[in-house]
């Protein structure tokens, strides 16, 4: 489990961080979602112990990054994919990796096997990898000590579509066995395929956190049909607030069950009716992270 309670980081006058608290429980991938330069790294390195806190505390199993013995065992961390020497091979990377974590060699094998580096990029320089092989480097780096927490620091970036689909297996697998993963990304919807719990900073400050299903159950319905502008005319008729989602279709102020109810009984040809979920974390997040919410009051989620 990681533990940040009130954790505070100021650079001359500007609070990166502020008054941040958060948990991350096992057998749970924890979404931390913000635009740039929110205080998604800043947080993460506070909490892998390479950036002192001004104030407040984080903690993994209730221990100090630095007070935890043989780290690499307990906890995987991957905050910068080409933050490794650039001039040694990524099997020199694991390898080094290996015998300071007192592991068997044999381990390399199994991790670049797991993350599908073949034998010959396997002997490449770290400096002729793509951003997408850092990556795959970096996550078999982070899973080389099998730690029951990882820490993720945008791990999807540069990653082709079969290799978002990989880790999001990786990661589930990984959770739904007891693991703990923190993983920041500007990727609204992989985020939302992948996390079971969301935290959203904006400016350095929590501005809404709680599972999933919690903070997207109130984005409304996508309702989609032959005549549109029949099928806002029977939704007003029923008292239910619509307006045109981005593509195409309309946004409906109510669960599916509900507009289908209302439709069922009219000459509206449905096409499409579903959760809103997709347009609803896009929409949350532009809004809970726009220059002005700053002072916004936090959204809790029931079970955060
Ligand atoms: N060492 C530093 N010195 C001065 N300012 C810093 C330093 N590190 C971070 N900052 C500032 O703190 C703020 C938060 O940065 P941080 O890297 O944590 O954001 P982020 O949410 O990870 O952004 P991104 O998504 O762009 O990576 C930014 O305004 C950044 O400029």
């Amino acid at each position: 489990m990681i533990t940040v309670e009130n954790l505070t980081k100021t650079y001359g006058q500007y609070r990166a961080v502020d008054d941040v608290s958060f948990v991350c429980r096992p057998g749970q991938v924890t979404g931390f979602l913000g635009p740039n330069g929110a205080g998604k790294s800043t947080t993460m390195r506070i909490i892998a112990g390479l950036t002192p806190a001004d104030s407040g505390s984080a903690t993994i199993g209730g221990v100090r990054y630095h007070d935890i013995p043989n780290p690499g065992t307990q906890v995987g961390v991957l905050l910068d994919a080409s933050a490794q020497h650039a001039g040694r091979t990524g099997r020199e990377i694991l390898a080094i990796g290996a015998q300071t974590m007192g592991l068997s060699s044999s381990r390399v094998d199994e991790m670049l096997e797991l993350v599908a580096l073949t034998p010959s990029e396997s002997k490449r320089r770290l400096r002729d990898y793509s951003l997408g092989m850092r990556q795959r480097l970096g996550i078999a780096h982070a899973l080389l000590g099998d730690p029951k927490i990882l820490i993720l620091d945008e791990p999807a970036n540069g990653l082709d579509p079969a290799g978002i689909h990989w880790m999001r297996s990786l990661l589930r697998t990984y959770a739904d066995r007891g693991g703990t993963v923190l993983l920041s990304s500007h990727l609204l919807h992989e985020v939302q395929i992948i996390a079971d719990e969301l935290i959203v900073i904006g400016q350095g400050r929590i501005v809404a956190e709680g599972s999933k299903d919690e903070l997207l159950a109130g984005a409304g319905t996508l309702v989609k049909a032959v005549d549109e502008q029949r099928l806002a005319a029977v939704l007003s008729g029923a008292g239910i607030a619509a307006t045109p989602a981005a593509n195409g279709g309309l946004q409906a102020d109510a669960d599916p069950a509900a507009v289908g109810r209302v439709v069922a009984g009219t000459d509206v040809v449905l096409t499409e009716l579903r959760p809103a979920d997709g347009a609803g974390l896009e929409e949350m997040f532009l809004q809970l992270t726009s220059d002005t919410q700053r002072e916004n009051t936090t959204i809790q989620g029931a079970s955060a």
